[in-house]
């Protein structure tokens, strides 16, 4: 029942595995263990990036942030004997994040990312430092990285800098339960803090990781939701005893687009048998059942897209300047500009705040009697004069109501907020770490309508089942182990009752990827 379990649990090595968005996902949820590889390739290459910096200085040579100051400061030159200083300087500075803390299975994914990012010895740190962070992600020694003050585009600067600073021993981190400071966290494990080498402060925090990190969760939440609300607007249709003509593969292969199609071949397979036996009540369902595929289609066509491009920021070196591993040549650039990460979070969270927006009117399609085909009011599951103190779901739809407007207005783009900063030096930002926080925020609220709608459904099936208007074998098909899940964890609301723990309980569940959402034929292309 655990999607992200199943997909994927085996060991990560870094160094030597291309780190796939289902990697990331393993090692947030804290299944997959991970470790840094042991072959020569990469060793190597990290090592001889790092002897370049070495020789570099050795020969009086100019590397930006190494014997000059940072960004704008970049003319400012630093004196031989200070430049051992300046890492830890640069960590310490930017020691001014604020808002809530990262979770721990966010921290993990942007530490998997750092480290996917740096094995590539193109960013001059030593393999010291690739090893303490590696042990660090093994051990779950995670610092404490807050989520605000990142414009995206000198990398993830600020939250990076408590990355940077846990390895030299002066952030704080979570470790065993506890918060801590890294060093006494080190003590407790067995390891040793790292004295910051020149360029290895920038390496770390000088590029995308907080951003691709919390991007590959929210991807990864996407693609469950996808189906998900595919799944939720078949038993919609059903109860609300709509038309699956709406679903009829000619039809949708007159319009074409993949994700669309699947979508409605997905709702045909669970609607088959349904249909075969009954008259639709309506010639023409309203949108939010009629366009269903036309709604989260968009999203499951450009998943591919967007996991090309999660992917290909993960697996790259992304800090500034790079060291070419081969030449030793210092080669400068701007390559922390996240602007593919934040495009692809500001259009994941339109799509997805769509998809809330649908479940929204399909709820309230199914609670309101002039709509609902005959189900009673609010889908109150009492009868006789007890009906009319008891209220059914109705405060359940407002509070989707809620949720909705949240999300719908969490979706203006970001990235259109960029602003010069830092004396003009960054006078062009992506706002991407902005645009993936925001994402996973309209996740958790469009997973709150999700489980509303799923409480909703499982009502409007046991109402229809009770009158008899349907029957056991209309649920025959592809859906049979998601209808008997439901059933299992959502009781039938007859008396007025909290429903808020049954909420939170379900909303966990589709956080971990839980219910069966399996269909016949392959899934698109950007799915697990
Ligand atoms: N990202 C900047 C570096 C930078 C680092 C720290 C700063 O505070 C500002 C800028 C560059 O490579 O040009």
């Amino acid at each position: 029942m655990d999607a992200v379990a199943d997909d994927i649990s085996g060991e990560v090595v870094f160094g030597e595995t291309r780190l796939t968005i289902e990697h990331v996902r393993a090692i947030a949820a804290g299944i997959a263990p991970s470790r840094l590889g042991a072959g020569a390739g990469f060793r190597e290459a990290v090592a001889r990036s790092a002897a370049h910096v070495d020789e570099t200085l050795r020969r009086d040579g100019m590397i930006y942030g190494v014997t000059t100051g940072y960004g704008d400061s970049c003319t400012t030159p630093v004196s031989d004997e200070l430049i051992a200083e300046l890492p830890l300087h640069l960590t310490r500075f930017h020691g001014v994040g604020t808002g809530r803390i990262l979770s721990e299975a966010e921290t993990r994914a942007v530490m998997a990312v750092r480290l996917a990012s740096l094995v590539h010895g193109w960013s001059g740190v030593s393999l010291g430092l690739v090893e303490l962070l590696a042990e660090m992600l093994k051990q779950n020694i995670l610092p404490m990285i807050p989520a605000e003050g990142s414009v995206g585009a000198s990398g993830d600067l600020t939250p990076l800098s408590y990355v940077a600073g846990a390895l030299a021993g002066e952030r704080m981190v979570r470790f065993n339960g506890r918060e801590m400071m890294s060093a006494d966290a080190f003590r407790e494990a067995g390891l040793a803090p790292i004295a910051l080498r020149p360029k290895e402060a920038l390496a770390v925090m000088n590029g995308t990781a907080v951003m691709s990190g919390l991007g590959a969760i929210a991807f990864s939440k996407a693609i469950h939701l996808a189906a998900l609300s595919t799944r939720l607007t078949s038993l919609v249709c059903m109860g609300l005893m709509g038309n699956p003509a709406h679903f009829d593969e000619r039809l949708h292969s007159a319009k074409p687009h993949p994700g669309q199609m699947l979508v409605a071949a997905r709702i045909r397979a669970d609607l088959a048998a349904f249909a075969r036996r009954h008259e639709p009540s309506r010639l023409q369902d309203r949108y939010s059942i009629r366009c269903a595929p036309h709604v989260i289609g968009v999203l499951e066509d450009m998943l591919p897209s967007f996991r090309t491009i999660l992917e290909t920021e993960i697996n790259s070196a992304n800090d500034n300047p790079l060291i070419d591993p081969a030449s030793g040549d210092i080669l400068h650039g701007g390559h922390f500009y996240g602007g593919h990460v934040a495009f692809t979070m500001d259009s994941l969270k339109n799509l997805v705040a769509n998809i809330a927006d649908l479940m929204d009117r399909q709820m309230t399609l199914l609670v309101d009697t002039r709509f609902n085909n005959g189900l009673p009011a609010n889908l109150s599951g009492v009868e006789g004069p007890r009906a009319a103190i008891n209220h059914g779901l109705k405060a359940l739809q407002i509070a989707t109501s809620a949720w909705t407007a949240e999300a719908l207005k969490l979706t203006m783009p970001a990235s259109v907020f960029s602003r010069s900063t830092e004396c003009h030096n960054q006078d062009k930002v992506s706002m991407g770490t902005i645009a993936a926080r925001d994402a996973l925020r309209v996740l958790e609220l469009t997973e709150q309508v999700a489980a509303a709608l799923a409480i909703a459904c499982r009502q409007a099936i046991r109402l229809r089942l009770r009158s008899g208007e349907i029957a056991a074998s209309d649920l025959e098909g592809p859906l049979t182990a998601f209808v008997e899940e439901l059933e299992a964890a959502i009781p039938f609301i007859e008396e007025d009752r909290p429903l808020d723990r049954l909420l939170g309980d379900l909303c966990a569940g589709i956080d971990r990827g839980a219910w069966t959402l399996d269909w016949p034929f392959g899934r698109a292309g950007g799915s697990l």
